[in-house]
């Protein structure tokens, strides 16, 4: 249930503005020390410094401007430090477009065993070795500055879902006490960012408030967090109906961990300006391919004589030179280039998608089919 609580009246008018569609879309270009990068855009995840089965050459062909880096795998191997002293993150994987890095937050909560929460941070033990870390606002952004990112997350709790009213406000108001403390130790440089991340869950006063505290904080963009944590789509729209537009209008939006194209066309329409998930690459080396046929498993019997290409006008190696049949089999028997041919495929047709949504908001024109 979706608590809706009184707002005083100039307020309401935020939360409760009309939602034409589209009208919030929008389409834009945000300049870095890195490069620029084009919104609506979508971030290949590169968790341990590469983008799985994908050279960075190829990540580049398939139009993305900007890859998202893992902080808690890279803490943990090689470490920031090791990585700062060997020249940063873009010369060690040899990206040299924007690179944007977690705050590690979300991922100890998933995968770290035993951890303990504190005001200070989270105290964890390491999923690799047990060897005791702890990730707090401070070490969280020194290390990504140590990594070199372009793109710093603020250290957020990811407010988990289901959540009663008051679990997501006390929530909501650490991630408040930890964003001031992230931005405090953010070591602000022309062409570099910070973004702060908003909780408050399904609760629209408890939105409000998460963003009115850090817009105070004067972040470069915005993320909205604890969502895509199995709250479904419907409840996703049902946040993102309103959550956008209490933040800045002339900062970029990230919904952070989304996700299926129906899932990004929707978000944009909501305003949103940036996305990242695993979907495109981790599903790819399962053996699913995204088309505009649907999505295609490829390791279906049905494929193992079938001599056409995944997509016919689809521009990737996979579809330029390889048959269904081909991609069938190397997925069977585990090759790796079967890995790699998917993804790649995976990762041209999110890029596509985002460059027609891109063309659809600069011409005016809706974009609802598109998928
Ligand atoms: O509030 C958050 N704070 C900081 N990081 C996040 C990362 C997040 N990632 C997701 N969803 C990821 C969903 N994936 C979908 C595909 O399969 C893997 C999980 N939701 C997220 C919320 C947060
Ligand atoms: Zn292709």
């Amino acid at each position: 249930e979706v608590s809706i609580t009184k707002f005083p009246a100039d307020e309401r008018k935020i939360i409760a503005k009309a939602h034409d569609k589209y009208k919030k879309a929008r389409a834009g270009i945000i300049n870095t020390r890195h490069g620029q990068i084009h919104t609506p855009a979508f971030m290949p995840v590169g968790t341990k410094g590469t983008v799985k089965a994908m050279l960075p050459e190829s990540v580049q062909t398939t139009g993305a401007d900007i890859i998202l880096g893992n902080t808690y795998h890279l803490m943990l191997q090689p470490g920031a430090k090791r990585v700062f002293k060997l020249g940063g993150l873009h010369k060690f994987m040899n990206w040299s477009k924007p690179l944007l890095t977690d705050s590690g937050g979300f991922q100890v909560m998933s995968l770290s065993k035993l951890r303990k929460i504190t005001e200070e941070g989270v105290i964890f033990n390491s999923h690799i070795d047990g060897s005791k870390f702890m990730l707090s606002p401070e070490s969280s952004t020194e290390i990504q500055y140590l990594l070199g990112s372009t793109i710093t997350m603020a250290f957020d709790e990811c407010t988990p879902y289901p959540s009663t009213y008051e679990q997501a406000k006390s929530s909501m108001e650490l991630t408040s006490r930890w964003a001031k403390r992230s931005r405090k130790a953010f070591y602000s440089r022309d062409g570099y960012g910070q973004f702060g991340i908003i909780q408050g869950s399904i609760y629209n006063d408890l939105r409000l408030k998460s963003a009115l505290d850090l817009i105070e904080l004067d972040f470069e963009g915005y993320a909205i967090g604890g969502l895509a944590v199995g709250e479904g789509q419907e409840l996703m729209f049902k946040v993102l109906d309103y959550a956008p537009d209490l933040l800045p209008i002339n900062k970029p939006r990230y919904l952070m961990g989304v996700g299926k194209p129906a899932d990004i066309i929707g978000a944009v329409q909501r305003g949103i300006d940036m996305f990242d998930c695993v979907i495109p690459t981790r599903s790819g080396r399962n053996g699913q391919a995204f088309t505009k046929y649907g999505v295609v498993n490829i390791r279906n019997s049905k494929y193992k004589e079938d001599n056409t290409p995944l997509e016919e006008d689809c521009l990737c190696p996979a579809c330029k030179n390889y048959t269904k049949a081909y991609l069938h089999y190397l997925v069977k028997v585990k090759e790796i280039l079967g890995a790699m041919l998917m993804t790649w495929h995976n990762l041209m047709y999110f890029q596509k998608l985002m460059l027609r949504i891109r063309e659809y908001i600069a011409q005016g024109k809706d974009f609802d089919f598109i998928s």
